[in-house]
């Protein structure tokens, strides 16, 4: 471990972010009425350019008026690169109560996009003298972002969570795709036409998100933020969706973003660790207290090595466990 111990990450579940239009107030009652942990309500890309000023009077209203529970509740405005980001928050932080938890900044490019949120949030909760400090989230999905993502993690000790949005970083970097997120088609690998004999060639499909995902984890787990993995937009496929949700929490993310309600269920399904999970994690604990009080680093579990390292990889899923039951 570096003298630099890895901070927590905030203590709230965040398996699932449903995501609704600003313009759509008849489904923000649904909304809240959904099994997803974190609300944003979006004024970006799902509402129309001559919708904003009416989705920013129906966000404030539903922050309002609306019962969120204990739910996460978010609010997306628009890119640095519109002329109506500076809007969204004045009206937002000036209108809404303190139930707001988080302003979600999309397409952040570095760490002076967070500075300059900062300092209109920071100067609007002076002068409303708000007593709640909003918190930040962002979507990485430009190749700017991306390449700045540990630096956009450090900006701020608003920042709480980071998002992978598959669509728009598909178009900054330039991909031939227009689905958003999930398996590619023509991203793969094709078996050596020795191996393969007479027979066809095994194709074997590759995850172009890994390296976004992998550094958003990275950056996220250095700065003590929660990393999630963004939208899938065939809410069609059920399957397709669970497949991609499964790589990200293998590798590390705690959550991801359902663009229908239908999405949430397999959301939480997937990143809340299962029964099974729960129970080989605590006798693995049971092993190494087991094996500590008899002197060794290392023990034996179901005929394989388990030492300390294991204990720390137990830790989070049981962690993970106990804070989502509350
Ligand atoms: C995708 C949708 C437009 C589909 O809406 P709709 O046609 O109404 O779907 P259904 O008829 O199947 O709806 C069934 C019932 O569910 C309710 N509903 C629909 N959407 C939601 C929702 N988001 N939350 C809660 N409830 C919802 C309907 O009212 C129906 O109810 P009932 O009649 O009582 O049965 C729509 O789902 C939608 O707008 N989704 C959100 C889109 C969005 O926010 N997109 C932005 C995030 S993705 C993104 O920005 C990309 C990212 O930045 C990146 O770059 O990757
Ligand atoms: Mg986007």
């Amino acid at each position: 471990m570096s003298f630099k111990v890895q901070p927590a990450a905030p203590a709230r579940p965040n398996r699932c972010q449903l995501f609704g239009p600003g313009s759509r107030p008849q489904i923000f009652e649904k909304m809240a009425a959904s099994a997803a942990d974190v609300i944003n309500l979006d004024l970006e890309d799902s509402v129309a350019p001559g919708d904003k000023a009416q989705a920013r009077r129906n966000v404030v209203e539903a922050i309002n008026d609306i019962d969120w529970g204990a739910k996460t509740l978010s609010v997306r405005i628009n890119g640095l690169d519109t002329p109506f980001w500076h809007k969204d928050l004045i009206e937002v932080l000036e209108n809404a109560g303190e139930r707001l938890d988080l302003i979600m900044i999309p397409k952040v490019g570095n760490a002076g996009d967070i500075y300059a949120v900062d300092a209109l949030v920071s100067a609007i909760e002076a002068e409303k003298g708000r007593k709640k400090r909003i918190g930040f989230e962002v979507i990485i999905e430009t190749a700017a972002g991306l390449q700045h993502v540990e630096e956009i993690a450090a900006a701020s000790p608003r920042m709480q969570a980071m998002s992978l949005g598959a669509a728009d970083y598909a178009a900054s970097m330039g991909m031939q795709t227009t689905g958003i997120g999930g398996t590619q088609s023509n991203y793969y690998m094709l078996q050596n036409k020795e191996d393969a004999g007479d027979g066809p060639r095994a194709r074997h499909w590759c995850d172009p998100w890994h390296h976004p995902i992998v550094a958003i984890v990275a950056a996220c787990r250095t700065h003590g933020l929660l990393p999630v993995d963004g939208p899938f937009g065939d809410f069609s496929d059920d399957e397709g969706y669970l497949a991609q949700a499964r790589r990200s929490a293998t590798l590390g993310m705690v959550g991801k973003w359902a663009i229908h309600p239908k999405q949430v269920a397999l959301a939480n399904q997937v990143f809340t660790p299962s029964e099974e999970q729960v129970r080989e994690a605590r006798e693995i604990l049971a092993a190494m207290e087991e094996a500590e009080k008899a002197g060794q680093g290392a023990a034996v579990y179901k005929g394989r090595l388990v030492d300390l390292a294991s204990i720390r990889q137990a830790q989070v899923i049981v962690r993970q466990a106990e804070m989502i039951a509350g």
